[in-house]
């Protein structure tokens, strides 16, 4: 387990095995129902660069969109008592990523929306291909750092790191493998 940014980013490498990554992004990739979103960028509705779902109790609405959750299935509670246990925290909400190759991405942003309250404590799991996970300060931008994240990796964010902090995964040409990403929620409105 390794801290960074005074103990705002927690990454347990390798938490989950080959075996276990391989299964869970199968098992993952047949069972969420996959969503295409898309937003309105200055006018222009344009398809959101990845496709998205949204499970749980609570609702997690972002960047103007509107989720209706899907209910828990066994496997994803299963998932979520892992982040429970890590982080102490009960989850009510998830948050799915599908970046099906290395030009799928999410931009600079923090999960600071008002529906999770102040300082946040999310849970992030990944499957399948490797991707690059930027964080920077949001006034000192010289005070970024780039993690690789592996599939079985998990990464807590906390404390005030979405209000200091902005992060993102950005495009990667020569990646060709699919990657999911899962972040549990607490959603207190
Ligand atoms: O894919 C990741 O590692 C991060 C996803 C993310 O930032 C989000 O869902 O808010
Ligand atoms: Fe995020």
């Amino acid at each position: 387990m390794n801290t960074y940014f005074d103990n705002r980013l927690v990454i347990y490498q390798n938490y989950f095995d080959l075996k276990y990554c391989q299964q869970t992004f199968d098992k993952l990739l047949k069972e969420i129902k996959w969503l295409q979103k898309s937003h309105n960028n200055e006018g222009k509705i344009v398809d959101l660069p990845r496709l998205t779902a949204n499970y749980g109790e609570k609702s997690y609405n972002y960047s103007g969109l509107v989720f209706n959750p899907e209910p828990w299935t066994d496997f994803l509670l299963e998932l979520k008592t892992v982040a429970e246990n890590l982080a102490s925290v009960q989850f009510n909400a998830l948050v799915l990523q599908y970046y099906r190759d290395g030009n799928d991405r999410v931009n600079w942003h923090s999960d600071d929306d008002s529906c999770v309250g102040t300082n946040p404590v999310i849970v992030s799991m990944s499957f399948g291909e490797s991707r690059d996970f930027w964080v920077r300060h949001k006034t000192h931008h010289d005070d970024r750092h780039k993690f690789t994240l592996h599939s079985g990796d998990i990464v807590i964010m906390q404390g005030d790191m979405q209000h200091v902090y902005v992060h993102k995964v950005p495009i990667e040409k020569d990646k060709t493998e699919a990657r999911l990403n899962l972040t549990f929620r607490k959603v207190v409105t």
